[in-house]
């Protein structure tokens, strides 16, 4: 198993470069791996990318593609050649959507000779709680869905599922050890949910099984982030 270091994802969900700078300044070398989401890369682009290579770190690039195989297939080719080490799709599109991404990522990898990204797709967003999901009229529960939509994606090729770690274990089970599951909704005890649903520790994410955790707001928001995730990543130590 990977060192704790590299399994902790800090979620960059800010608007601006400068303000890029001086959360990845601050955090240092406690950090190596960085979530690039809409609000930043729609914003600045290509540069916070940039910018994180130069300084090292890996980055998961989760701008959650969703649209037709052929569209999301070649979204996913762009988005190899940009050198993100994790990019990923919505589950909900389908195991043809999916296959044609996983396939275009091989292919796309081996043709510019890149290190092929992680692909990986969202199960059931984090926020969603068992209020807002029956208004969405599924017929499955929260975690027989999550497991579906896991076992789809890996019958489709991909190499894992964003998750919300209460479904870790599960996801686990079904899908086995070898399967990424990235898990969001982790909040260290007392920290605020926000907008949060399924949430959990980071121990007992990693107890049930998440590879990596997500975490944004409880370091980025914190009045000394470092101090933050140094307290996350010992933790999730103190966890294996
Ligand atoms: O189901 C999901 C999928 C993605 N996310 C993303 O993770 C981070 C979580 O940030 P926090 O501040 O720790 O809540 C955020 O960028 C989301 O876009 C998720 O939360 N749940």
């Amino acid at each position: 198993m990977e060192e704790v270091r590299n399994r902790l994802i800090v979620a960059l969900d800010v608007a601006t470069m400068a303000e890029v700078r001086q959360l990845v300044e601050e955090l240092g070398d406690a950090v190596s791996y960085y979530k690039v989401g809409m609000q930043l890369f729609y914003g600045v682009g290509m540069e916070c990318l940039d910018y994180l290579r130069q300084q090292g770190k890996d980055v998961f690039l989760d701008l959650k593609m969703h649209d037709i195989p052929n569209t999301v297939a070649q979204g996913a080719a762009s988005l190899t050649r940009l050198g993100a080490a994790m990019i990923n799709v919505q589950a909900s599109g389908g195991t043809a959507m999916m296959r044609a991404a996983a396939e275009t990522v091989a292919e796309t990898a081996r043709k510019y000779n890149l290190p092929r990204p992680r692909l990986i797709a969202v199960t059931v967003l984090t926020s969603m709680d068992e209020n807002e999901w029956a208004t969405l009229r599924n017929a499955a529960s929260i975690p027989d869905q999550v497991v579906h939509l896991a076992q789809m994606a890996k019958e489709a090729g991909l190499d894992g599922v964003v998750a919300s770690p209460q479904e870790a274990k599960l996801i686990r089970e079904a899908c086995g050890r070898e399967f990424a599951i990235v898990t969001p909704g982790v909040r260290p005890r007392g920290a605020a949910l926000n907008d949060q649903s399924r949430v959990a520790t980071p121990a007992d994410a990693l107890k049930a099984g998440a590879h990596y955790l997500v975490v944004g707001r409880p370091i980025t928001a914190a009045k000394d982030p470092r101090a933050a995730a140094l307290a996350i990543l010992e933790e999730m130590r103190n966890a294996e």
